[in-house]
This record gives C-alpha cells, sequence and structure tokens, in this order.
C-alpha cells in the first residue's frame, strides 16, 4: 500500500515481539544526509521503544546507499547478528542514475537474505525529490526507519525462532 494510505509510522503493537534478545545490525547511507539520519532516530527509538538493548545494536555509515549491501554482509557475518536494518535514500536525479543503485540495492538484499538465510530489512526511499523524501523521514507520511525497525523486530524474531539440532541453531 503506498505511504499516502499507510502511515510509516503506524503499526499495531500488540504485534510486535519483545526485541530485548535481538542482537541488530544497522547501515545508515551518508548521501542525503538530512533524511538518512532522520530515518536512523527513528528506527533506533521504535527499536529501544521495544526493548531492544543498546548493546546489541551496531550501527556503521557508508558513503551512499549503493554500498549497503556489502556492509550489512560483513555485519551478519558475526554469528550472533540476527537481523540487518539498511537505510538510505536516492534521490531522482536528471539521469537513470538513481535506478541502478535501488535495483542493485533491492536485489543485493535479498539475494544476501536467501544466500545467508538472515534477514535484511531495506528501509530505502527512493523518492522524485527531497520534499517526498521529507514526508518519509517523520514527515506527513511518517518515517520510514519506523517502519523498517518494526519489520527488522518481527523478521528478527522470527529469525532466531528458528529450529535447532542437537541445541545448535543452523
Ligand atoms: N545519488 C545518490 C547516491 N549515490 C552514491 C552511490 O550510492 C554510491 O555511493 C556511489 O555510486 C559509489 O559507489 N547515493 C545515495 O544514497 N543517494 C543518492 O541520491
Ligand atoms: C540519484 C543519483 O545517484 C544522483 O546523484 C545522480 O544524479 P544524476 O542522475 O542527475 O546524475
Amino acid at each position: 500500500m503506498a505511504s499516502a494510505l499507510q502511515n510509516l509510522s503506524t503499526y499495531d503493537e500488540s504485534n510486535i515481539p519483545d526485541a530485548a534478545e535481538l542482537t541488530i545490525g544497522i547501515v545508515v547511507a551518508d548521501w542525503n544526509k538530512d533524511i538518512t539520519h532522520a530515518l536512523y532516530e527513528g528506527c533506533l527509538s521504535t527499536l529501544l521503544q521495544h526493548g531492544a538493548q543498546e548493546d546489541k545494536i551496531h550501527v556503521v555509515q557508508v558513503p551512499g546507499t549503493f554500498e549497503l549491501p556489502a556492509a550489512a554482509r560483513i555485519l551478519s557475518s558475526r554469528e550472533n547478528t540476527d537481523v540487518v536494518i539498511c537505510l538510505g535514500c536516492v534521490i531522482k536525479g536528471e539521469t537513470q542514475h538513481d535506478e541502478y543503485i535501488n535495483n542493485a540495492v533491492a536485489q543485493g538484499l535479498v539475494n544476501l537474505s536467501i544466500a545467508t538465510g538472515k534477514p535484511y530489512i531495506f528501509g530505502v526511499l527512493t523518492p522524485n525529490n527531497h520534499q517526498q523524501a521529507l514526508d518519509r523521514a517523520g514527515g506527513q507520511h511518517g518515517n520510514k526507519g519506523v517502519e523498517a525497525a518494526v519489520t527488522g523486530i518481527r523478521m528478527g524474531a522470527f529469525y532466531r525462532q528458528r529450529p535447532t539440532r542437537q541445541g545448535i541453531r543452523f
């Protein structure tokens, strides 16, 4: 559903597991910093609100959205990482550059999820202009970082519930 119809900061709190046990990676792109840092603030406050422990949240900054999958993979290679949340904002320019980045990152994160068996969350805005980005980074359509955090908690908790063999998770 489009952000105009489904506010990005609105969710059913009764449906969110406790995040206290989760080890969470967050990767934040520096490009369009005013936007991505607002996504980060929304994401972090939502994680903490649902019980996530600060010492189990590992944050890295990367130059741009294109770098999100590589950094996410490095974070997730730590055995105890349950989920990696990726935050970025690619604003359309004059050329198709944005499409190459967005498609590569979306596909890259899906591929990583399948290849590693761990969840990677696509907290990337793909607006046509700066105003559309502001509207989705704490503005009239809510905050994509909040949505990414809620999705991260749900998927991270699901990952932790995966079956075990002889007490060892696989
Ligand atoms: N134009 C935007 C970029 N471009 C930079 C790339 O993400 C990348 O860092 C560069 O191509 C080197 O690999 N990144 C964004 O996050 N947002 C943009 O609008
Ligand atoms: C969205 C981008 O990557 C941007 O920096 C490229 O802009 P342009 O298409 O005008 O070169």
